[in-house]
């Protein structure tokens, strides 16, 4: 994360076993830290028995900062085996972009970026090919060249990884990023690296969706955002959307109208989870939109 001026807000998400009691605990140490409700969502899953929350909170006493919260919060989160955790609202997120040959997912995050709309940091942009570099300069941000070849990907992987721990990167966005991740990667960026698939999954996974999509014969085309695992396109779905499509369209004038979906449905993907708004339930996701 970005460390900025300690704010009073702060994102607290939790999931955990549901039983009664849950929003009593939560709000019973809310009230005995000064902190306020700003917006509370709930989310109870009675196919698995898990609850889910994403809980605004603004505190009230300059005593009770990030720190104390957390370490006070602890023994409740103990007590209802949650998992959870409760960040500074007012933080950015520090996210480095990976692109390969097409650069419109990258220029349209830079540009929501530079327009204030996505609250994200981008310290660098690492692409398999050079072709985006003109981009990222437009754009005011540091460019690397890290070419994978058949026989250097586990070099390249090592060298992605080394930047991110040096540049302190909260979230990995692969913005049309044409290199299957090795399940150690996808191990290390887990929760924290989200992909835009050029298709409506589970539909047309893998390389070339448009020309799968076209020789189907599709009436809608699509985009699907998601968390990168070891299993290709099959990572739990942040955001989807579709467009309308017809007989008279090649699969690169069904591309060309994909470009758009896919833009939108990344940059609304990568906005949720800045936002702490989406929570891991088994393979899917609970989005508090
Ligand atoms: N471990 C994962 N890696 C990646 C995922 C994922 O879900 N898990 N998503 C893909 C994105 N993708 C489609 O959206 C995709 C990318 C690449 C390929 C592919 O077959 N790549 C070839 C090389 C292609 C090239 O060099 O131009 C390969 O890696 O052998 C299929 C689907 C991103 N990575």
């Amino acid at each position: 994360m970005t460390t900025s001026t300690p704010g009073r807000d702060f994102i607290l998400t939790l999931d955990c076993p549901d039983r009664p009691g849950i929003v009593h605990a939560v709000t019973e140490f809310l009230v005995a830290h000064d902190a306020n409700i700003v917006q509370c969502q709930q989310f109870d899953d009675r196919q698995n028995g898990r609850f889910f929350m994403r809980m605004h909170l603004e505190s009230l006493n300059s005593a009770y900062g990030k720190d104390a919260l957390i370490q006070g919060f602890g023994r409740t989160a103990e007590a209802y085996s949650m998992n959870w955790r409760l960040v500074d609202a007012a933080e950015r997120t520090r996210t480095l972009i990976l692109v390969s040959k097409y650069e419109h997912c990258l220029n349209d995050l830079l540009f929501r970026r530079r327009l204030g709309t996505l609250d994200i940091d981008v310290p660098l942009v690492v692409s398999n090919h050079p072709d985006a570099a003109g981009m990222a300069a437009a754009h005011g941000v540091e460019f690397r060249h890290i070419p994978v070849t058949p026989d250097g990907k586990e070099e390249a992987e090592a060298e992605l990884l080394r930047l991110v721990d040096d540049l302190r990167i909260d979230l990995v966005v692969l913005a049309r990023y044409m290199q299957i991740l090795s399940p150690e990667l996808c191990k290390s960026l887990e929760g924290r690296a989200i992909n835009i698939h050029h298709s409506f999954l589970p539909s047309f996974k893998g390389a070339g969706p448009y020309g799968q999509a076209h020789a189907r014969g599709v009436k809608l085309i699509g985009a699907t955002a998601h968390y990168v695992t070891p299993d290709l396109d099959e990572g739990p779905i942040i955001e989807q959307d579709v467009a309308r499509v017809d007989h008279s369209m090649d699969p690169a004038r069904l591309a060309a109208i994909g470009r758009d979906v896919e833009s939108q449905v990344l940059a609304r993907a990568v906005r949720w989870h800045c936002a702490s708004r989406v929570l891991l339930n088994h393979g899917r996701t609970v989005v508090f939109g």
